[in-house]
């Protein structure tokens, strides 16, 4: 995250690392199983971090740690970016079919996961879903404690389709978009007794009100039996969460003991929703600031024709949506496309990347058709 991102408040001083694990630990105990996770630092300090927690973990979880900085450069063929953008494993960490694995960035406020099927097939799990799990999760505890706290998922234009698609529909969470950078998400979220906010990058966390703090935290004391479980259960994820940023550490254990208490295989996560097929690419333009946006920077403003050009492209293809948006961190403009297949997904960004080069003066080589 640049520094210039952060939200605007103070980071908190956090519980006791025995208190905060106090949840992944019950999660891991129970089964008495064993689950290994794989876990790529970016030869970062995540790396430095997770050797100091590593003592607290119950043996139900064995984290074995790659890419932690004694010979690589940081985030280089290694993290949660090189992770997202490449579809592929980083360097350095050797994975077996089915193994849950996850990739940290350099600074450890991201992480994704991932793994390969038997088929050899690469899958990544993105921070749609990893919202996808924790607002599932925290549902269920809503409705066993039966108080009306209202949570809501944000997202940025990034999100993919299918995500928004199945917390809207099939979960029915209300789910918001914001403009790219986490301190639009964390704002949003604090609208919210519950609010789950995560890019599609692996930003993110969880912010709870003070309200809805003291209601679970008074349920956890005063109710009985079932309500009272799931009251406890809602005091403990809550320490869990770093809620002054996304925090890849805090974010892991959040995902692992959701997957452990709920008996969930990462294939099982996976399979939650289907990802459609998406492309990412970066136009160079003599200056960005000619492309203005609204509508959370999924509607080009200006130049002017550029939008239309954008919804002329889009209708060619299924299940497809685009846009463009000057980067707030580069001297680029950013095209994402999506599509019903990986074919149509990469031909709509390359066509929306030749009209971001007509019509908002690209300089250089005009983008060229090639994946
Ligand atoms: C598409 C994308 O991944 N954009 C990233 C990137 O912002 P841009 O404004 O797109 O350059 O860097 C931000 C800071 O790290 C991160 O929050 C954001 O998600």
């Amino acid at each position: 995250m640049a520094s210039t991102e952060r939200p605007p408040q103070k980071v908190t001083t956090r519980s006791s690392p025995r208190l905060l694990w106090s949840l992944p630990n019950r999660a891991f105990c129970g089964g008495g199983e064993d689950r290994p996770l794989k876990v790529d630092c970016a030869n970062g300090i995540g790396a430095l971090k997770l050797r100091e927690m590593e003592n607290y973990f119950s043996q139900g979880l064995s984290v074995q740690l790659f890419n932690v900085g004694t010979t690589g450069k940081l985030n280089h063929l290694c993290g949660a970016d090189f992770v997202k953008s490449h579809q592929k494993p980083p360097q350095g960490m050797e994975m077996k079919s089915n193994e849950r694995c996850c990739s940290f960035d350099g600074d450890a406020d991201r992480i994704v996961y991932y793994y390969y099927d038997t088929d050899g097939h690469f899958h990544l799990i993105d921070g749609d879903k990893i919202a996808a799990l924790i607002s599932s999760f925290l549902k269920e505890l809503l409705l066993e404690i039966g108080e009306s706290l209202n949570i809501g998922v944000i997202q940025t234009a990034y999100a993919n389709g299918s995500s928004t698609r199945y917390l809207e529909e099939v979960m029915k969470v209300p789910v918001h978009c914001t403009k790219t950078g986490v301190k639009h998400l964390h704002h949003k979220a604090q609208e919210f007794d519950i609010g789950v906010y995560f890019e599609a990058n692996g930003h993110g966390t969880v912010l709870f009100s003070k309200a809805a703090e003291m209601k679970i935290k008074q349920l956890a004391k005063e109710s009985e039996d079932k309500k009272r479980k799931a009251a406890k259960m809602l005091e403990n994820i809550i320490d869990l969460f770093n809620q002054a940023a996304g925090d890849a550490i805090s974010d892991m254990l959040v995902v692992e003991a959701v997957l452990a208490l709920k008996g969930l295989t990462v294939q099982q996560w996976d399979a939650l929703y289907t990802d459609l097929p998406n492309r990412q690419l970066k136009v160079k333009v003599a200056d960005r600031q000619v492309i203005s946006t609204t509508d959370a920077e999924r509607q080009a403003v200006t130049p002017p024709g550029l939008q239309e050009a954008v919804n002329g492209l889009v209708k060619k293809y299924k299940l497809s949506r685009a846009f463009v948006r000057p980067s707030g961190t580069e001297d680029i403009v950013r095209v994402y496309a999506e599509a019903d297949s990986q074919e149509s997904a990469d031909s709509l960004a390359h066509e929306v990347s030749l009209a971001v080069f007509q019509l908002a003066g690209g300089v250089g080589e005009s983008p060229q058709p090639n994946f």
